[in-house]
């Protein structure tokens, strides 16, 4: 009989429980006082999140983390016995202060006392946990296993799409949570909201994202679909944009309705959504904007629905890429019946996603801004509501490539994504857990940008980003921080440089004597 997940007490395990989204599924089965633990390779503030809620994490990946739900404490089997494995570049060994851990976890007896073990996709078939999972004869499930299961347990909203899914799932959320209808959320992003990726509600409804990236989204049957917008972003899984559509066309068809934006020329001609959106007031959409006035700090826009006019909408975000998540909350949030006013003043309020346009600070009148923009559509979008909202700025992008596969995929496409940037600085790319194929480097990535933009220049490291940038940014700058790997770890350094430098310069040092 095929395994299902098992809600009713049997304990949880996460290989990989720190991701963006294995851990937004952790917390909400840890806030139902299920038995969870996991184990990540990099610690972070998350499992620490994690921990403080009673979570068991192994800060080290191997064969013996699964030990501790045995009844009793017996040494693992020869095959077991990890003196020292491997998990991917990280060689642990079993430690005395490992085998002094005490599982909070219920030990029930025999099998039923092996937890559901539930992988991430980047937990690779040669992870020595898995492999002790899989020997000692655990129920395995896929990170989407778990979340499909989720879905079908409550009024689902699964949002999908290759840009935007964190945004526009975080804001359905809040408007639900504002509307006071106490959702659950599992997002792909951090919340203030929730100050979270994830947050368990008593009411009917789960906010979902539903990612594209490994083709899982297939097993989710929501009874509300979002598709935001399709293209290829994932060659390391899909290899043509034929394949990604055909992906999104088993979603859609596994969702009661669909609401889908009619600009995503793949989602208008292929998904066919019931209820669509545009910002073009001219597509014949059923929700969409007129009278948009891009601000400093948002925009406002006049809503309509099917030809009558809904009202002003407030949206404290900046770039038409948002009005476009904006206008798919309002669709999802009138399907299920909320008063334009109540969206409206919710939306009013959200004040995003992390790492999503985030103004991480600002020093002598230099703005450091941090963007999760990976895809030159996402970079384009992202640039150009940068260039609207600071037209007498100058705009240095700072763009971390992300993934190999990616970059050597859509090299032509990123080359010609930064022409509203003044000065382009290019890293070397960020793996993400790929193998490098040689193929591409981040200094080619900058020379074929330059040949649009002539100001691309490539720093390898981020050592040297910080470097470059102490010595390049001046008063009246927006620095914004492209990318969804490690890229943004310099942006406290750097702002932290930057006090010191004013601060120096205001005297307020004691001179050395
Ligand atoms: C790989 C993958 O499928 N990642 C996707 C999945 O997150 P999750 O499954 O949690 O994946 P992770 O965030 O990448 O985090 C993965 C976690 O796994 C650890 N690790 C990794 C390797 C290892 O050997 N041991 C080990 O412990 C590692 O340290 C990290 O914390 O779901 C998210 C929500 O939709 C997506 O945003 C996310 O990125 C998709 C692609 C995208 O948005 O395009
Ligand atoms: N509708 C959109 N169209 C194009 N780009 C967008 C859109 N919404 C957001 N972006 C850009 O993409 C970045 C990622 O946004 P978000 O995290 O909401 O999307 P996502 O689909 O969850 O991303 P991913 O799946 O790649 O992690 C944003 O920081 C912004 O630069
Ligand atoms: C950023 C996205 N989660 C990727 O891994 O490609």
């Amino acid at each position: 009989m095929k395994n299902t997940v098992d809600f009713s007490g049997r304990p949880f395990h996460f290989i990989g429980i720190g991701g963006i989204g294995m851990s937004a599924l952790a917390y909400v089965l840890a806030q139902r006082q299920l038995p969870v633990s996991g184990s990540d390779i990099r610690p972070s503030h998350i499992t620490q999140r994690l921990q403080e809620l009673g979570a068991h994490i192994f800060r080290e990946q191997e064969a013996s983390n699964l030990q501790f739900f045995l009844p009793t404490a017996e040494p693992a089997s020869e095959s077991l016995q990890p003196a020292t494995v491997g998990v991917g570049a990280t060689n642990v060994k079993k430690t005395e202060q490992s085998l002094k851990l005490e599982p909070k976890l219920n030990r029930a007896t025999g099998a039923a006392a092996l937890p559901q073990v539930i992988c991430s996709t980047a937990i690779n078939t040669t992870n020595f946990e898995y492999l002790a999972a899989l020997e000692l004869g655990c129920p395995i499930f896929h990170r989407s296993d778990v979340l499909a299961a989720l879905i079908q347990d409550y009024q689902s909203i699964a949002v999908a799409g290759t840009h935007g899914k964190t945004t526009t799932s975080s804001m359905i959320g809040y408007l639900l949570l504002m509307a006071g209808n106490d959702p659950t959320i599992v997002v792909g992003g951090e919340v203030k909201a929730w100050e979270g990726n994830a947050r368990l509600g008593g009411g009917a409804y789960l906010v979902a994202e539903a990612d594209e990236s490994d083709g899982s989204l297939v097993k989710f049957s929501p009874q509300l679909g979002v598709v935001t917008n399709i293209e290829l972003d994932h060659p390391d899984h899909y290899e043509s944009l034929e394949q990604v559509i055909n992906t999104f066309e088993i979603f859609a068809s596994r969702c009661q309705i669909v609401v889908g934006c009619i600009d995503s020329p793949p989602v208008c001609s292929r998904i066919k959504p019931h209820i669509s959106y545009s910002l073009n007031p001219d597509a014949g959409a059923d929700y969409t904007a007129s009278d948009v006035v891009y601000l400093a700090d948002g925009i406002t826009a006049q809503i309509w629905e099917r030809g009558e006019i809904l009202g002003e909408l407030n949206l404290p975000l900046l770039g038409q890429h948002n009005l476009s998540n904006a206008l798919a909350a309002v669709a999802v949030g009138r399907h299920l019946g909320l008063e334009f006013e109540v969206i409206a003043s919710a939306i009013a309020t959200f004040a995003g996603a992390k790492r999503r346009f985030e103004l991480r600070g600002e020093v002598n009148n230099i703005r450091f801004i941090d963007d999760y923009a990976h895809h030159p559509s996402e970079i384009r979008a992202t640039l150009a509501a940068a260039r609207q909202n600071s037209p007498n700025q100058r705009i240095v992008a700072i763009f971390q490539p992300h993934r190999y596969s990616r970059t050597v995929s859509l090299l032509a496409d990123f080359a010609q994504c930064f022409n509203d940037a003044d000065l382009v600085v290019i890293t070397e790319i960020y793996s993400a857990g790929e193998p490098n194929n040689g193929l591409v480097n981040g200094q080619q990535v900058a020379q074929e940008i330059a040949a649009y933009n002539p100001h691309a220049v490539y720093q390898p490291s981020l050592q040297s980003v910080v470097e470059f940038l102490q010595e390049t940014l001046r008063p009246n700058d927006l620095a914004l921080f492209l990318g969804a790997g490690n890229l943004n770890q310099v942006i406290p350094e750097l702002i932290a440089n930057f006090e010191a430098a004013e601060k120096d310069a205001l005297g307020e040092y004691p001179c050395p004597v």
